[in-house]
């Protein structure tokens, strides 16, 4: 599993430092959790709390002509007169609440041309009171977040508008910046290649537009920091006593986060720990790796050894060890090749990285560099290296610079982390099925918003064909036919190599198109927004399922909008609906199918014997058993993982509790 480094590089003194608000153990206790997973009864109040949510935006609206008679000085004076109010945060005072939400949905018209509709309020509220929100796809989350940052920004909370990247970071807060700015609040903007004092700054903000893997990051520095004053009191008394002037901090504090996309963040990436560490050199490293790279050259499967694709493990087998063994005495090779756990070890990595890893497919070589590629964003992370010296074996086999193992300093997941906020809220719009799983590790209530217009997409379904290559062929016919017609299309692939096949085909058609992959982000925005346009054909990697807002033309919804093909199924059918979110937004017209293969790694990895039936026999009804079994166990399988490392997390955290926190 590949961890994310970031580099403790800096930590110059800065000034002044405010009590820094986080919860320490915000979970209760095992009674409480057992009970709470057992009677579930806050799935039950669910409803009560969306009808709560409806009633407080009909009140919102309701205010509507009241504050459009009033000027913009009048509109913002009636806002900050509110602050008391809000300051004080009396539990009963919902007028304070409601009157500042419809200031800001004025505002919002007033500056961004855009009103809030009522399940925008409805949205809002939810995030305001800590909830996680399910919007469907395109159904605005990015303006939804805005009353619930003003409001809590008033109340002198410093506000995180979390996103699971950069780019979407400042495109939301340049979106969003000018309607803040109505209201007097400052809003900054974190990207990863600011130096401490620009987030320092930015941070100080009223409302901080930032990266999950930012934002952790930057606490864990604060914790490294914060290390030599272990607890709150302590912390306080030296800010007091020294004005604050002991350590530099980044964040000021975890008050109220909203995070948006939260499912990727709270269970796709949860399963990522988040290390901070520093780069230990060995110079004799490259050697070793490359030893071990020739000698894994030299076993045959299955003889020597065995691969488990389903679960990404090598397995030596003992005439495999016994061969290692003597090929290591034969080429001379000491030091760690002489002891036998580290040898086997050694040739595992290497086997794994010589079999189980493929450029184009989990990372790509760029800048003569290895680079992760994310499964579930389809992005580059240049930040993120596989555990274990396997990330240096990986650069030993593509004969890059060998980088140094990294030492560690702090981690934590995301998990842990983002439970330590004071109030946490999250924008998901895929995230009912996994309503259990917020409410047991975040003590979140998921409510479910309705759409503002109805979903007018038409699901054209599945086709299965063969192999690869047959599915490329039917891909571009279907898209020559759309192009034919004047329509849009969206082709989503999983993998870097595969949008390249996709391309390939297409070119050797002569049919024009564009290509969204990890290996070319800085045009991405030039190339999304021409995608909606009359008879584009765009290749996209994952990237294209998340926040990317595809605006198609007027004379292509009167063609029938966006048309998506989805060329593989994803491990978890919720990214499979993040792509097919792509059209239909806002109650638009569009449609979307799935084109995919039998051979395709989802089948042949988890459900091998359903796939040979399926090639004898493709039927309707096993082919549909054949996705929904395959993505049944690899949820399953990740949902464990989750599981276990929560657990590890608890024990870890149980443990630290003797020893002080190493975060
Ligand atoms: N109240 C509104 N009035 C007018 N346009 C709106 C309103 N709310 C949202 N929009 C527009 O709807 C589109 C979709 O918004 P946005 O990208 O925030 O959706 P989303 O819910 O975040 O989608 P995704 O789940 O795909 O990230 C944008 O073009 C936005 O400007």
């Amino acid at each position: 599993m590949p961890e994310v480094q970031g580099l403790l590089g800096f930590g110059r003194p800065s000034r002044g430092i405010a009590p820094y608000a986080e919860r320490s153990d915000p979970r209760g206790n095992a009674v409480d959790l057992w009970l709470e997973r057992r009677l579930g009864w806050l799935e039950a109040r669910a409803p009560l709390l969306r009808r709560r949510l409806l009633r407080r935006a009909d009140q919102v609206m309701a205010l509507e002509p009241e504050f459009r008679a009033l000027s913009d000085d009048a509109l913002r004076a009636a806002a900050q007169a509110l602050r008391p109010r809000l300051l004080a945060r009396r539990r009963g005072d919902v007028e304070a609440l409601v009157r500042a939400f419809a200031a800001v949905r004025e505002a919002s018209d007033r500056v961004l041309g855009k009103r809030h509709y009522k399940v925008q309020v409805m949205g809002a509220l939810g995030l305001y009171e800590g909830r996680m929100v399910e919007m469907a796809t395109g159904e605005g989350k990015t303006l939804t977040a805005t009353p619930a940052a003003v409001v809590a920004a008033l109340a002198g909370d410093p506000v995180h508008v979390v996103t699971v990247n950069d780019y979407l970071a400042a495109r939301d807060a340049e979106e969003t910046r000018p309607l803040y700015g109505f209201f007097g609040l400052t809003v900054g903007v974190i990207d990863s290649d600011m130096d401490p004092e620009q987030r320092r700054d930015a941070y100080r903000c009223d409302i901080t537009y930032v990266s999950n893997a930012n934002l952790t990051f930057d606490y864990l520095r604060d914790r490294i920091a914060l290390k030599a004053r272990r607890g709150q009191a302590r912390h306080r008394a030296l800010a007091l006593t020294r004005g604050g002037a002991g350590q530099p901090l980044m964040l000021r504090g975890l008050a109220f986060a909203i995070v948006d996309e939260a499912d990727s963040v709270f269970v796709d990436e949860a399963r990522t720990p988040l290390i901070l560490s520093t780069t230990a050199d060995d110079p004799e490293a490259a050697q070793l790796y490359a030893d071990a790279l020739a000698l894994a050259r030299s076993l045959t499967e299955p003889a020597d050894f065995r691969i488990d694709r389903m679960n990404r493990q090598v397995e030596l087998t003992e005439a495999g060890k016994r061969r290692l063994t003597e090929r290591a005495r034969a080429a001379r090779l000491s030091g760690l090749w002489a002891i036998r756990l580290a040898r086997e070890e050694l040739a595992r990595q290497a086997l794994s990285a010589l079999h189980l890893f493929e450029s184009g497919r989990e990372y790509v070589v760029r800048e003569g560099k290895v680079q992760i590629v994310d499964e579930f964003t389809g992005r580059i992370m240049p930040d993120r290296s596989w555990q274990g010296g396997l990330h240096q074996m990986i650069e030993a086999r593509e004969a890059v610079e060998v980088t140094g193992r990294k030492e560690t300093l702090a981690r934590i997941t995301y998990q842990r982390f983002f439970r330590r906020y004071m109030r946490l809220s999250g924008m998901t719009g895929t995230g009912m099925e996994l309503a259990a799983e917020f409410r047991d590790t975040f003590d979140l209530t998921t409510v479910r918003i309705p759409r503002h217009r109805p979903l007018k997409t038409r699901q054209l379904g599945a086709t299965f064909v063969r192999d690869e290559p047959a599915k490329w062929q039917a891909v571009a016919e279907r898209v020559a036919a759309l192009h034919g017609a004047g329509r849009p299309v969206l082709i989503g692939t999983r993998s870097v190599e595969a949008s390249q096949r996709c391309a390939a085909v297409l070119e050797a058609r002569g049919l024009p198109h564009e290509v969204l992959n990890a290996t070319q982000d800085r045009a991405e925005a030039e190339i999304v927004a021409e995608a909606g346009r009359r008879g584009a054909i765009t290749v996209a990697t994952n990237i294209a399922g998340r926040g990317t807002d595809i605006i198609p033309g007027a004379d292509v919804l009167a063609l029938g909008g966006l048309h998506v093909i989805l060329t593989e199924f994803h491990e978890s059918a919720r990214i499979d609906r993040q792509l097919f979110g792509r059209t239909g937004r806002q109650g638009n017209p569009g449609s979307t199918e799935a084109i995919v293969a039998l051979s395709d790694e989802l089948f042949t990895r988890f459900t091998p014997w359903l796939r040979r039936l399926a090639l004898r026999v493709p039927v309707r009804p096993v082919l549909w058993a054949l996705r929904a079994r395959a993505q049944g166990r690899a949820e399953a399988e990740h949902a464990l993982t989750r599981r276990e490392q929560t657990a590890l997390d608890r024990q870890l955290e149980r443990a630290l509790a003797f020893s002080g926190p190493t975060e």
